[in-house]
């Protein structure tokens, strides 16, 4: 075993180290050179002959987490289980003792549960692999000098990648043009290599500029990339097993593993007692130690691993109708236990087609000079296309500037792109949340070609801007050829009067539900190579708005109200200015519909929080960090989140984690996926960006909140229906013990014989098995559940004896009603049978009981494949006796006919007991499941 370990390991590490010397190869030549190591490849991309062959040679490009197991290690997980090892070490000592029907039963039980578990798993892990399939996965490349969009599969190394921030890279790459790229988590930069390296380089694959690893992601900036290796040749593939590994379990599977081990504790206590007692009692040692390997048996929860990984699988395929993919079975686990929902606001609350619906001044007048600059910084960036950028080009694209012209300004022009150069560009990004292109146009005077146009979040753009552009002014106002106008014209000192006007308007048209950019440019010397940063946006001329309007879903509002009746409360969590968050948040109901006062939020920016303010933006927010107590009060009480940066979006999830509670986050851009990263439940929409949609555990393919309600209904359907079954098989066992030890302590003879025992055991399996299919109460599922180990316990302590009541009834029936009192008497059999057949039936039942906290079959009723299964399976129990080969084969004797009366007897009063004890349980634990 051992050794077998250790050759694995060297033949990963043999890969790894295959995959390392690879990078290694291309990471020390300098990127013009990189071309000559992959046959074919050039900085103009594949073409689509190489691509063909390339793709023959490599395959398809699946990532290794999206890859469905294969059978083998399936079966390896089914098999290699601790309960598997039990049953069979018992099995075996069984068959030691001469007893050759105990082993076989024991080991139709080994396999019963492991292949079952197997069937389900393989059935439903190739439908998961299916479903990933169904999600998109687009990436940018150059083919033939040409740019073009393939899904990742098809990517193939030697493949030049067009990035920008927000995409994944496909496969382990090279950086090849200068623009600089980051890295996932923490950003690091990649820059291409210049020249060789030199003897000495030392290639560190996590820590090195110019190598991008499959997986990750661009934070910021755009550029190319020569893909080196896909598939499973990548270094994420090489380090699979590690990834696994390193996922920690949820509460639910941290507690179905603390019940299999307090169980197999249980066990290994009980079993020794009963074989004690029993061997002292009947001096008949042999049959002692089969009849404790029974009982050690009974209390193994053979069925538990089938029975939770059935629950998941089944609920994954159950929400995939509704179009909802669940990446790990888990998260259908979590999803239940959520109830918190944090939401980004554009596309997720609102319908995804913001358009543009104003081009206005700083001061509140039409002009389409606004629109006419931000078209050009939207049609010529090369980032994102976020549905800002894309709302401008459409509407430019399909009516021109026509729709917001004033009067006098009917003779501009159009802009039209060819007369324009972008020299460069500084991209979106979320903090900043500023874009500015640098431009040059071919029409002006030599000093005035450049021009620098930034847009952005309006305070932003203020902040940067020291002149705003005059409109009264008696020259032509707005310019009426942008390709020549004289930028220094027209424009004079920003004032702060100027800026008060400036945020009024703003915050008047963001009252009005508008989201808004604001636009200003800057004269600027533009040549060709030349570049720009961040700390060129200074000194800019604001020149005005562009509002969008992005209406809200019109079935959000119900959805979130559903949301709330199943105990889970929204929070938005935008970008955008307190102003439409709050707008959107009160139609929503998110907030109380009296208005809140945003003076002080959006202007003042006091970091005050008290009761009624259930609003906080992110520069108040950042204002409290040093007062933690503040900070997590704000977090825990606010419902929505203005301005706040990506890194606060994780703050606030991680900041309500911490206070106990399962989380989800719902978001599409690069600016949350850090905190779909941190949540308990990551969510994101196909449409979404690659680096949100890698870091989700579910993907939406149609935007809608009730399809997240659904989700949380069935993950708590699942948590239902797996407490159900732990509950009844620790309480069931218990009880069985329980009375075991009575019988063991009083009876002369077995009270059932060990393969009896067993057999039954198997029989309540069979019936258990169709518990993942189960209905489940409407009551259940109203709120959150959280794993409860006490709960468990007490249930088990509470309602097992209440069966041993009745068994004990059937011994003392056997003892003095049919005076069965003697080891040795022929009647011995039939004393066992008639427990065999009580303890089958109450077991039986105690399913319908316990299910539910209503009367069951009236009040509640189990679904079809429960009602289904333990009705065969009590058919069976009673037919036994009866069945020729079968009986003889069980050492089964005939009950009296009388018997049958008292069984119905008993099971009516097992009935009454149990709806007592219920009754009072869930007087005095306020709960039942
Ligand atoms: N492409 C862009 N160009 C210029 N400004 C932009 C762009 N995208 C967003 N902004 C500005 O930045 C602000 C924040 O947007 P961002 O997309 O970062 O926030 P968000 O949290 O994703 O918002 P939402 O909740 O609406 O999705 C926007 O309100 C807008 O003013
Ligand atoms: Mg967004």
């Amino acid at each position: 075993m051992v050794a077998t370990k250790r050759n694995e390991e060297s033949i990963s590490d043999k890969r790894e180290s295959v995959i390392r010397d690879k990078l290694a190869r291309f990471a020390r030549v300098p990127a013009e050179a990189s071309f000559d190591l992959e046959p074919c490849s050039s900085p103009l991309g594949l073409t689509e002959e190489a691509a063909q062959s390339a793709f023959k040679k490599h395959g398809s490009n699946i990532f290794v987490t999206e890859r469905a197991p294969k059978a083998i290690a399936l079966l390896y997980a089914a098999v290699a289980h601790p309960f598997n090892f039990i049953l069979t070490a018992l099995a075996i000592v069984s068959i030691a003792t001469g007893d050759k029907a105990t082993f076989v039963v024991m080991m139709v039980m080994v396999l019963a549960s492991t292949g079952l578990r197997f069937w389900q798993e393989s059935k439903s892990f190739s439908q998961a692999a299916k479903l990933l399939n169904s999600v998109t996965h687009r990436v940018r490349l150059l083919r033939a000098n040409k740019e073009i969009e393939l899904d990742r599969k098809e990517i193939v190394p030697g493949d030049v990648l067009v990035l920008t921030s927000g995409d994944v890279f496909p496969g382990d790459s090279l950086t090849v043009t200068q623009a600089s790229l980051t890295g996932e988590l923490m950003p690091v930069e990649k820059k291409p290599r210049l020249v060789l390296a030199s003897p000495e380089f030392q290639f560190d694959i996590l820590d090195n500029d110019n190598i991008c690893l499959a997986g990750t992601s661009v934070a910021t900036g755009s550029g190319h990339a020569m893909v080196i290796s896909t598939g499973s040749k990548t270094y994420m593939a090489s380090i699979a097993k590690d990834l696994a590994k390193s996922r920690p379990l949820n509460a639910m599977q941290l507690g179905v593993r603390k019940v299999s081990y307090i169980l197999l504790t249980f066990m290994l206590v009980m079993a020794p007692i009963v074989f004690i007692i029993q061997g002292a009692i009947s001096k008949d040692w042999k049959g002692a130690i089969v009849f404790s390997i029974a009982v050690a048996v009974g209390i193994t929860p053979e069925m538990l691993p089938m029975i939770v990984s059935s629950n998941l699988a089944l609920s994954a395929v159950r929400v995939a109708r509704k179009k909802v993919i669940v990446k790990r079975f888990d998260a259908i686990q979590n999803l239940g236990a959520v109830s918190v929902l944090c939401s980004d606001k554009t596309g997720t609350l609102t319908v995804d087609h913001v358009r543009v619906s104003a081009s206005i001044t700083g001061f509140g007048d039409q002009s389409n000079f606004p629109l006419r600059l931000a078209y050009l910084n939207s049609a010529l960036q090369t980032g994102t296309r976020s549905l800002i950028d894309c709302a401008i080009v459409d509407l430019v694209q399909e009516e021109g500037f026509s729709k917001f012209s004033t009067e006098d300004s009917s003779g501009e022009d159009d802009v039209t792109l060819e007369e324009w150069d972008k020299v460069a560009e500084v991209p979106f990004d979320s903090t900043r949340r500023l874009l500015s292109v640098l431009v040059s146009r071919s029409r002006a005077a030599p000093d005035e070609k450049g021009l620098l146009i930034t847009k952005g979040a309006v305070e932003e753009v203020l902040d940067h801007c020291t002149r705003v552009y005059d409109y009264s002014s008696s020259s032509s106002s707005p310019p009426a050829k942008l390709v020549e106008f004289n930028t220094q014209a027209n424009t004079k000192l920003l004032t702060s009067d100027d800026q008060r006007q400036i945020l009024e308007t703003a915050t008047r048209l963001n009252e009005d539900g508008l989201r808004l950019v604001a636009v200003a440019y800057k004269s600027a010397v533009a040549m060709s190579y030349m570049t720009v940063t961040r700390d060129d946006e200074t000194d800019l001329v604001f020149v005005g708005f562009l509002g969008f309007l992005d209406p809200l879903k019109p079935d959000a509002a119900d959805a979130i109200d559903r949301l709330s009746k199943l105990g889970v409360q929204v929070r938005i969590l935008t970008g955008d200015s307190p102003a439409v968050a709050a707008k959107v948040a009160r139609d929503l109901g998110i907030l109380p519909s009296t208005s809140i006062s945003l003076e002080h939020l959006a202007i003042q920016m006091e970091p005050q929080v008290d009761e009624t303010n259930l609003m906080i933006t992110g520069s108040q927010l950042a204002a409290l960090s040093d007062n933690q107590a503040a900070f997590n009060d704000a977090i825990e009480k606010c419902l929505v989140f203005a301005k706040v940066s990506p890194r606060q979006k994780l703050q606030v999830v991680k900041g309500l984690r911490k206070s106990g509670r399962a989380v989800a986050f719902l978001g599409d851009g690069v600016n949350d996926a850090l905190a779909i990263h941190e949540a308990d439940v990551g969510i994101s929409v196909d449409s979404g960006t690659a680096i949100a949609k890698e870091a989700a555990d579910v993907i939406l393919l149609e935007k809608n909140l009730e399809v997240i309600a659904h989700g949380i209904l069935q993950g708590r359907i699942t948590f239902m229906n797996t407490i159900k079954y732990i509950k009844m098989a620790t309480s069931s066992n218990f009880g069985n013990v329980f009375s075991v030890l009575v019988a063991s302590a009083w009876l002369p003879y077995q009270p059932m014989r060990p393969l009896q025992l067993l057999f039954q055991n198997l029989l309540y399996d069979f019936s258990q098995a169709s518990i993942p299919w189960d209905n489940v109460d409407p009551e259940y599922l109203v709120a959150p559940k959280a794993w409860n180990a006490w709960s468990i316990a007490r249930f088990m302590i509470f309602m097992g004896p209440t069966s041993s009541v009745f068994d004990i009834c059937t011994f003392i029936l056997n003892w003095f009603r049919y005076g069965i009192q003697d080891g040795n008497s022929p009647d011995v059999s039939r004393a066992q049978t008639n427990w065999f057949i009580e303890s089958a039936m109450t077991q039986l039942f105690i399913i319908h009981f316990l299910r539910t906290d209503k009367i069951p079959f009236f009040q509640s009723r189990a679904s079809f494949p429960v009602v289904a299964t333990t009705t065969f399976v009590g058919g069976i129990a009673m037919a036994v006796p009866y069945v020729p080969v079968l009986n003889h084969a069980l050492g089964m004797g005939t009950p009296v006919r009388e018997f049958y009366g008292f069984l119905a007897a008993i099971v009516v009063a097992y009935a009454l007991l149990v709806h007592i004890a219920k009754t009072i349980y869930r007087r005095t634990f306020k709960e039942w499941l």
